[in-house]
């Protein structure tokens, strides 16, 4: 049976003669690679394989020299990776140069020098014919990346392989992403010096769209990293805005889509902003396994979801302590959301802290200076672990990571490749682990139905002496939240309540009060009444009048300051003499609680 996508192909082709058998023979997976060319029109497919490919850049036609310097002086590659021998002879030959392309390699094998050295050279050649000094330096080229990680890094690389180019005539490179100071970044990158190759993430720079899309009238070029990621619904507005603004100022020539995941769906997708004529190049036949084989995977079941860690700690654990000297662990452990990441991660810190390695969280819920360095700290410890979420799950390129655990299954058997795919890279070797509880064992399935291997695979068994350690750990780590969680509230009401007259202070005083319902706020005020004193001496107030804020505090803070709270009668009792108030001063700011039936009959039978 041919597979859908040949199916697709069969049906586009008006003479199946042409190529069935061998569409039929390629379908069957029996060469690792292929190249489907599309040619003028969609309705006429040819099927070719290629013969031998160059394997050294400098083979390659209409490659800047200034290009092949600082990939041999300053990246040292010596020669191209699968998807580069595809991809650069063809984008770079006088024939299909600029042509569009959509492209499938597995994670790790060079894609982002394979669209960067098409673009810089594109920009290269159109700075031949422009006097760059004359000319207010917009950008020529864009790429999009789905994350701020990804941005950065795509940048750093393609600025190393333009190093060798003389300053005067080097295309310059920026990043635009969210999460940092709009101004600043709008000074550094359309200000000094301008911008040619714009590397960003979609929401940012829809937002330089919607002000001003003029800047962005002379983009020929653009790029879609992690195509199927920006494709699918998460991107799917900001995607089709960017595009239908970008369409108002100007015309993109060319149209770049890499990934290590292209499904079918995405084909069809794609094709709206690829065009009628592009390039679809996948480096892997459809029954090949889609994660490295350079990548052992094992699968670990737990009963129940809530069990996930246990084997997590046990597995680090053993892991660190087989590390040999000079074989570092370094492992990323991906989390489904940001809050699990902050979870596992101060669980993960106290019980692996007899190792003494840096232990890192990274996800989107923090600031993005954060998120840098602890990224850049994972990078340049050689034995570390970073506990993620799926913000560094695609195109992240840490050297030497080791290890990939996830815990529970991920967003999708895309994704689970994507995070697999962080390590085994550049020909390296690795290990994936996954952490299922036996209710997701339909997310093993689907995993083993797309010919992913697990070498490994057994049920865990628990211990009960690091099951105790783990829950005591737990317990402090939920004592330490609520003291943070009150800390941040108090804050956040100081912060809100600064201009209130009394200032600070009262406010905090108030804020405090918060934490106390009805008849409880009036014993904290009581109970901290020394702390008051202090303020009542300071400004010199009266009990009444702190009082008095206190009470006006307490409606600044959302309660109605027209209904008194109520006391019992100890309490009152306890106001007159602590604060030497009258009856009728209690009762400006209090309701005496009725007595209850009890408290009569007791005062009847006296
Ligand atoms: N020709 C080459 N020779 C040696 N190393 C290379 C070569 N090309 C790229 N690399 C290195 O390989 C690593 C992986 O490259 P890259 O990040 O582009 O992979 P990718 O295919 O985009 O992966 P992903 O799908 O995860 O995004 C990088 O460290 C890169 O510098």
């Amino acid at each position: 049976m041919p597979s859908s996508f040949t199916l697709r192909v069969l049906l586009r082709t008006r003479s199946s003669a042409v190529m069935s058998s061998k569409a039929l023979f390629l379908a069957r997976g029996q060469i690792a690679e292929r190249i489907r060319w599309y040619s003028d029109t969609k309705s006429s497919v040819a099927v070719r394989k290629e013969g031998r490919l160059p394997a050294r850049f400098d083979a390659v036609a209409n490659l800047n020299n200034y290009i092949l310097q600082s990939i041999s002086r300053n990246l040292k590659f010596k020669e191209m990776t699968e998807v580069q021998q595809r991809i650069l002879p063809f984008l770079l030959a006088d024939k299909t140069k600029g042509t569009s392309a959509l492209v499938q390699a597995k994670t790790g094998t060079g894609k982002t020098v394979a669209f960067m050295i098409p673009v810089i050279q594109a920009v290269c050649d159109i700075f031949e014919h422009e006097d760059l000094g004359r000319r207010i330096r917009r950008p020529l080229a864009l790429v999009i990346s789905p994350t701020r990680e990804l941005a950065y890094q795509i940048s750093d690389e393609a600025r190393k392989l333009c190093s060798a180019i003389p300053p005067g005539e080097r295309p310059m490179i920026k990043a635009i992403v969210g999460g940092v100071s709009r101004h600043a970044e709008e000074q550094r990158v359309f200000s000094h010096g301008g911008v040619d190759i714009l590397v960003a993430t979609p929401g940012r720079l829809l937002d330089y769209l919607n002000e001003d899309a003029g800047r962005f009238r002379n983009v020929q070029i653009k790029v879609y990293d992690e195509a199927d990621r920006l494709l699918d619904q998460g991107f799917a507005r900001e995607i089709s805005e960017i595009r239908s603004r970008l369409e108002r100022v100007t015309e993109i020539k060319q149209m770049l889509m890499f990934s290590a995941t292209v499904g079918n769906g995405v084909v069809d997708i794609a094709e709206q902003e690829l065009g009628k004529k592009y390039k679809f190049i996948r480096t892997t036949s459809e029954d090949d396994v889609p994660t490295h084989l350079s990548v052992p995977q094992s699968v670990i079941f737990v009963n129940k979801l809530s069990d996930h860690f246990e084997p997590l700690v046990s597995m680090l654990r053993k892991h660190l302590n087989e590390a040999l000297p000079g074989t570092p662990f370094k492992a990323v452990v991906f989390l489904r959301t940001g809050k699990e990441v902050d979870h596992f991660h101060f669980l993960l810190y106290h019980l692996l802290r007899g190792y003494d390695i840096p232990i890192m969280p990274i996800s989107s819920r923090l600031s993005q200076a954060a998120r840098s360095r602890n990224l850049e700290k994972f990078k340049t410890s050689p034995t570390s672990i970073l506990v993620a979420s799926d913000v560094v799950a695609r195109g992240v390129d840490v050297k030497d990571i080791s290890h990939v655990f996830q815990v529970g299954r991920a967003m999708g058997t895309d994704q689970y490749i994507h995070r697999v795919g962080r390590t085994g890279r550049a020909g390296k070797s690795g290990q994936g682990i996954l952490i299922l509880s036996n209710k997701e064992n339909d997310f093993y399935e689907s995993l083993r139905s797309m010919q992913i291997k697990f070498s490994d695979k057994y049920q865990y068994t628990s211990d009960p002496a690091l099951a105790t350690e783990i829950c005591q750990v737990a317990r402090k780590e939920l004592e330490w939240w609520q003291n943070r969680r009150r800390e941040e509230e108090l804050r956040m009401l100081e912060e809100k309540y600064a201009a209130h007259k009394q200032g600070n202070k009262i406010a905090r005083a108030a804020a405090e009060l918060t934490f106390a319902k009805d008849i409880d706020v009036v014993k904290t005020i009581i109970s901290q009444f020394g702390y008051y004193r202090s303020v009542i001496s300071k400004r010199d107030l009266s009990s009444r009048e702190i009082l008095r804020d206190i009470v006006a505090g307490i409606g600044y803070l959302g309660l109605d300051p027209n209904v008194k709270p109520i006391i019992d009668r100890k309490t009152s009792g306890l106001l007159k003499n602590k604060l030497a108030l009258t009856d009728k001063e209690v009762s400006e700011f209090f309701v005496e609680e009725a007595m209850s039936r009890k408290d009569k009959g007791t005062k009847q039978n006296k």
